[in-house]
């Protein structure tokens, strides 16, 4: 797995988990808060449905007491006038206050005046108000001016209704009857409320509640003449579903308010939260590939330069290439730092090299460089035809020179010999090598047999001049050389190596201090 791919998926993780953890957080905080908006939003709406049938309650309330407490219904109480009721508290009088129903009882529960009315100024038929326990209600005292008023369940359906203690204009009296006044909670009375509430809200007159249902937590304090204390509600995704118990004035349960509110706020905050978490998404990802271009441009691409140019390098094992990277930043600064070191391995490697082919007490090329600069020649003579020579140089009587001497002494002897070889040779193409002890060689490509004595002839020469004593020599009191030579002809490198050093031996066996040369292969 390469580098920009880890990188990718690191960010992608990162970016992803904050993203996640963002969102969860956004989530629990937008629903908690519009949980409690869309509940106080329920509570208003749920007490405007209930105040709006309070007020009417009120109204009825406020209109019975105003009929209750007039000297003439007090008086009617005690003697009835069924025309004075006709004109004054019965059905002619009903309409504009819209009653449906007006019943008048008197201190011993006999039934006075009871007439209806429905919307369409028709009589309504109920006859179960006239005994029973809502009539036992009606008639009895209630030892008090406020109207006491509730709901009631007619044949004509649910009835607002509300019993006032009849008494004189200001108050007084005793109790001599009741007055009830009641008013039909039919269609056009809800259609009414829910216009002035703005709240689609049903009448059901069913008495039972549907199972399964939650209570709402806060109580529905502002109707407590009129049903239950709870709101009851079951909640689907986009709807709360909320339900009140109606009951009547004998706390009997006589029908269900429905209201339903649409969950807008959830559905808008829900849409929101889709819309944020896309968003949070898209960032996180296009942050992440964004990231993951600029650190391809910044690093990944410049470290494959990198690791191509090593690989090369590594490769061809060479050491004078250079690394192209260039920048002043850390990559920048690490392949200067590695082309210092190639530099240096370069420095190191070639001084190492110059010591593997250097005789270190003369300075001269060595054995090794010898032999590599001989097979050269040796191929370059075969195929250029010209003649190469080849010196084999030996320092007579060395051995006693040491024992006589001491080694140190004959190193220098052996210096001497080597800068005396090293002056001897003037082309560039020409090499003077110390291959062993004493023993040294001269390469002399494009050098005749003439040309090579000479040469030796003269190295010979400058030793003498030098006069370099050597008491302990069996030859001569100085340090003499013998030299082998030959031309390379046609032949093996070791049968033309071979033949030098037959003439060198000759030269030892004919009596030192002297050139042999063996021309015996050229052509
Ligand atoms: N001082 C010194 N002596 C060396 C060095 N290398 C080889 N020798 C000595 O050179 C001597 C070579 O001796 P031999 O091969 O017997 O030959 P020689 O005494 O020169 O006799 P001929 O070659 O027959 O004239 C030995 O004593 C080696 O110890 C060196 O680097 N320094």
């Amino acid at each position: 797995m390469g580098i920009r791919f880890k990188l990718l998926l690191t960010f992608v993780l990162c970016f992803g988990l904050m993203a996640a953890l963002n969102l969860a957080q956004l989530e629990h905080n937008m629903s908690a808060s519009y949980d409690a908006i869309e509940r106080r939003e329920m509570i208003e709406n749920s007490n405007r449905m209930l105040q709006g049938i309070q007020a009417e309650l009120l109204a009825l309330s406020l209109q019975s007491a105003d009929w209750a407490a007039w000297n003439a219904t007090y008086e009617f109480a005690q003697k009835p006038d069924p025309v004075w009721a006709e004109e004054n508290i019965g059905v002619n009088a009903m309409k504009p206050v819209h009653f449906s129903m007006v019943l008048v009882v008197d201190a011993k529960a006999k039934l006075l005046l009871f007439e209806t009315r429905s919307a369409s100024g028709q009589s309504l038929n109920l006859p179960e108000l006239s005994s029973g326990p809502y009539f036992a209600l009606f008639s009895a005292d209630a030892n008090g001016g406020t109207p006491q008023c509730g709901l009631m369940q007619s044949q004509a359906g649910l009835m607002l209704v509300c019993r006032a203690r009849i008494s004189r204009n200001d108050g007084s009296g005793e109790f001599v009857g009741n007055l009830v006044a009641g008013r039909l909670l039919d269609q056009t009375l809800v259609s009414k409320l829910r216009e002035q509430t703005q709240l689609k809200f049903e009448l059901h007159e069913q008495r039972g509640m549907p199972q399964g249902l939650q209570i709402w937590p806060e109580p529905a304090s502002a109707a407590v003449n009129i049903g239950s204390q709870s709101l009851m509600f079951a909640h689907g995704k986009d709807l709360y579903h909320f339900y009140y118990q109606l009951q009547d004035v004998l706390k009997q349960n006589v029908g269900i308010l429905t209201l339903d509110v649409s969950r807008d706020l959830t559905k808008q905050g829900n849409l929101l939260y889709r819309n944020v978490a896309q968003l949070f998404v898209l960032t996180a990802l296009g942050t992440a590939l964004l990231l993951g271009f600029f650190i391809h441009h910044l690093l990944i691409r410049r470290l494959r330069v990198l690791t191509n140019e090593l690989t090369t390098l590594e490769q061809q094992s060479t050491w004078h290439t250079r690394i192209k990277l260039s920048g002043s930043d850390e990559l920048g600064q690490l392949s200067s730092g590695i082309n210092k070191l190639l530099a240096l391995i370069e420095q190191q490697v070639t001084s190492l090299k110059l010591l593997s082919l250097t005789d270190p007490l003369t300075a001269l090329p060595n054995r090794r460089e010898f032999d590599a600069r001989l097979r050269q020649e040796f191929a370059r003579q075969k195929r250029q035809r010209i003649p190469l020579a080849l010196l084999t140089i030996d320092v007579d009587y060395f051995k006693f020179y040491n024992d006589h001497y001491g080694h140190p002494a004959g190193d220098l002897i052996l210096k001497e010999i080597a800068e005396i070889l090293a002056s001897a040779v003037s082309r560039s193409s020409d090499l003077a090598a110390r291959i062993g002890g004493e023993e040294f060689c001269l390469l002399l490509p494009d050098t005749d047999a003439a040309g090579a004595v000479l040469l030796a002839e003269s190295i010979r020469s400058k030793l003498q001049a030098r006069n370099l004593p050597h008491v302990a020599s069996l030859l001569s009191d100085r340090v003499t050389l013998s030299i082998g030579g030959a031309i390379a002809g046609d032949e093996s490198i070791e049968a033309f190596v071979s033949r030098t050093d037959h003439a060198l031996y000759r030269a030892k066996h004919e009596g030192r201090d002297r050139v042999c040369f063996d021309a015996g292969a050229t052509e």
